[in-house]
């Protein structure tokens, strides 16, 4: 099977392409950058530092639908709107990483799941996809009486906050709740504040250093507290999930999916 990288020269690209060639099943066939990237035509496996590959990076106009048979999107909000677009027009499968995007690119995101097969997950380990479920077993026992905080810590170059998984386990607790995060999400404290309101799920931040990704769900009562925490030691882990998630989109009808539904997670 033949994927394609949207973005090849950033973080996540590069571990992408060392994911493609660990992998049995799937195959690196191009690797895109911007048209006037200084990477342009530069050898994939050089690029990740995995020694020289078959394929040099390609200029994204340069990029046509033979190229691959599911494209694999993590870049960053501002090109997300561009990509999708190709995607759709080609009819791509794609299998997207990219966070923060806003309201109206989620809503562009749907649109466009009518029209050709989507994973978008805003992670793509095994083990936060695992905690999504764990959040919402310890919410339904706890989480109307507890008070409910969500911490995430990443690297210094991370332009989004939170992080996109925080804001997914922020919503499977709201939604186990039955509360809307929209109204009910404090984000960031500083200065005087009242007391603590219950009903809040408040969110916090640390930016530094090399931190790959790190996030705690904290219910804390009064004599008791349960802390549920994933960290990530290493990119490839979230790029071996996005390539087990391109091979599984393969062949799929049109649709939004998620990495729940990729790894069968009905817990
Ligand atoms: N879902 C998941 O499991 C994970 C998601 N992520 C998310 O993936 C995304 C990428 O992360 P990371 O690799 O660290 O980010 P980087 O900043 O390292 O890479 C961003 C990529 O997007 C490209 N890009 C940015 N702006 C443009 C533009 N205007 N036009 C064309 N290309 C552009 C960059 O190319 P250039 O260098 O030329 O600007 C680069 O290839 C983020 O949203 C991050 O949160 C990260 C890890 C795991
Ligand atoms: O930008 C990152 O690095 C990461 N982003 C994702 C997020 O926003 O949740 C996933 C992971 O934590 C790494």
């Amino acid at each position: 099977m033949k994927v394609g990288l949207f973005g090849a020269n950033g973080r996540m690209g590069r571990v992408l392409i060392e994911a493609l060639d660990q992998s049995d099943q799937a195959e690196l066939s191009v690797a895109t950058v911007r048209d006037d990237s200084p990477w342009v035509n530069m050898n994939v496996g050089e690029l990740a530092g995995i020694g020289k590959q078959a394929i040099d990076c390609s200029a994204m106009s340069s990029l046509t639908a033979k190229d691959a048979d599911v494209m694999i999107d993590f870049t960053l909000p501002v090109i997300f709107e561009t990509n999708i677009a190709w995607c759709v027009e080609h009819k791509m499968p794609v299998v997207i990483g990219t966070t923060g995007l806003s309201e109206a690119q989620l809503a562009t995101l749907d649109e466009a799941a009518k029209q050709i097969p989507i994973v978008f997950a805003a992670n793509y380990s095994v083990g936060v996809n695992l905690m999504l479920s764990l959040v919402r077993q310890a919410a339904s026992v706890l989480g109307h009486t507890a008070d409910i905080e969500i911490t995430e810590a990443h690297h210094r170059f991370k332009q989004d906050a939170p992080s996109g998984t925080a804001m997914a386990i922020g919503e499977a607790i709201a939604d186990e709740l039955g509360r809307d995060l929209k109204t009910c999400a404090v984000y960031g404290r500083e200065g005087k504040e009242p007391e603590r309101d219950q009903g809040t799920i408040g969110f916090a931040t640390v930016r530094a250093g090399d931190i790959v990704g790190e996030h705690t769900a904290l219910f804390a009562d009064i004599g008791e507290r349960l802390e549920i925490t994933h960290k990530a030691s290493s990119r490839l882990t979230f790029a071996k999930g996005a390539v087990h998630a391109a091979q599984w989109l393969h062949g799929k009808d049109a649709g939004p999916y998620s990495m729940v539904d990729v790894l069968n997670l009905k817990l």
